[in-house]
């Protein structure tokens, strides 16, 4: 149990509401007695509801609904208004010094080579000042920029991307050669050469080692295993999408809906306790309330890509399966009205995500509310990143 007697995080910075709107009260470090506060955590995990939410609404945003949103032009329209918060931070000097580090990185492990100028333009390092708002360490920033791009490199190399040499019918094989880069195949030795040769040679594996490693330097043993599992589940959905497009069917909005959680910001947002220098214990981490506040606010974060990059995917030639797209098409409306409904579908989750963290936060336990808090401001970083990537908004 020595891992629940972490330190209380030193101060909960929690984004600023809207203009005009009153200052939510930030989730407060624990006051309870420890032991208090681990059988509070203790009632609320165990069962499906506990402790009222309406009082304890900690977690913004206190948007007018319908109003418009900042958003970026979606060609049609603007992506309307959803219901997230602001970045907590914005600090754009920070956000180049992890991007031209990035950039430096990538051209060492040889991901991207001749197009580096598209991996600054992805401006990951922005993203990941926006996301991680609690950090202000350029080198913990990096270790999860490097992380990150290395899943996106992932994708493009061997799922998404024909030119940069995706054979669709060896992704399910590449990504058990990924998994092995972070969680290592031990084989006999005979034939161990031969995969290790395998990771020296390929650029996507290396990055994939690579970013792992200084992750390492800040995650403790279990918060890289809880890292290793979302990854494995991010390929996972990889899997499942390629198998769409092999096959060319298209998967039914439920179906898309699920994989979408498991190809989502997951494994970046699993970074937030090492990167921020605390840890949630993998027995609250994996508790079922806690797990479902998580893979709601990962699907959430996904959906915001599906609205932003939906002009993109329209656009492009690969076969690319986007919710509006999918929604427009199974249930026979226009594309406004898809991108209501995705709306919607977005802003339920996040109401829920809201809703939870506040009730989970009623516990008292310090890491848990450290990390809800966190996973809050991601979304409010994730969804400023996409309304302003060049990526999306080019
Ligand atoms: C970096 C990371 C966790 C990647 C997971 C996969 C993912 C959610 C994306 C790369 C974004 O989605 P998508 O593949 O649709 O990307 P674009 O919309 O083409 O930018």
């Amino acid at each position: 149990m020595d891992t629940f007697r972490l330190p209380a995080p030193p101060g909960l910075r929690l984004p600023t509401p809207s203009a005009g709107e009153p200052p939510p009260a930030p989730p407060r470090p624990s006051a309870m007695p420890e032991g208090e506060a681990l059988a509070a955590l203790e009632r609320a995990l165990a069962g499906p509801s506990g402790f009222g939410t309406s009082a304890a609404r900690l977690f913004l945003p206190r948007e007018t609904p319908g109003a418009p949103d900042r958003g970026a032009p979606h060609g049609s329209g603007r992506v309307p208004r959803l219901y997230c918060p602001p970045p907590a931070r914005i600090d754009d000097a920070l956000g180049r010094e992890v991007d031209d580090r990035l950039v430096e990185w990538a051209e060492q492990v040889g991901i991207y080579e001749g197009r580096l100028d598209d991996v600054r333009s992805l401006s990951l390092g922005r993203m990941i000042m926006l996301a991680f708002a609690q950090v202000d360490d350029p080198d913990r920033l990096l270790a999860a920029a490097k992380c990150t791009l290395a899943q996106w490199a992932t994708d493009d190399y061997y799922c998404d991307d024909e030119t940069a040499g995706a054979v669709p019918m060896d992704v399910a094989t590449n990504l058990s050669l990924a998994t092995a880069a972070v969680d290592p195949a031990h084989l006999p030795s005979a034939y161990a050469p031969a995969l290790e040769e395998r990771m020296r040679d390929d650029p996507v594996l290396v990055s994939l080692r690579s970013s792992t490693a200084h992750l390492a330097r800040y995650a403790n043993f279990e918060q890289i295993t809880k890292y290793r599992h979302e990854l494995s589940v991010l390929f996972s959905g990889y899997t499942a999408e390629a198998q769409w497009r092999v096959s060319g069917r298209t998967p039914q909005v439920w179906e898309f809906l699920m994989v979408r959680q498991d190809n989502s910001f997951m494994p970046c947002m699993v970074m937030l306790d090492a990167v921020g220098g605390y840890e949630l214990p993998v027995a609250v981490y994996a508790s079922p309330r806690v797990r479902r506040v998580q893979t709601m606010a990962a699907s959430a974060s996904v959906i915001v890509n599906d609205l932003y990059s939906m002009d993109r995917e329209d656009r492009g030639s690969a076969v690319n399966f986007n919710l509006p797209a999918l929604i427009e098409a199974e249930e026979c409306c226009s594309r406004e009205e898809a991108v209501a409904r995705t709306v919607a579908a977005h802003d339920e989750l996040m109401h829920q995500v809201e809703e939870e963290s506040a009730a989970l936060c009623a516990t008292g336990f310090a890491p848990l509310q450290r990390y809800l808090a966190d996973v809050w401001a991601w979304l409010g970083g994730n969804h400023e990143w996409h309304r302003t990537s060049d990526r999306y908004n080019g």
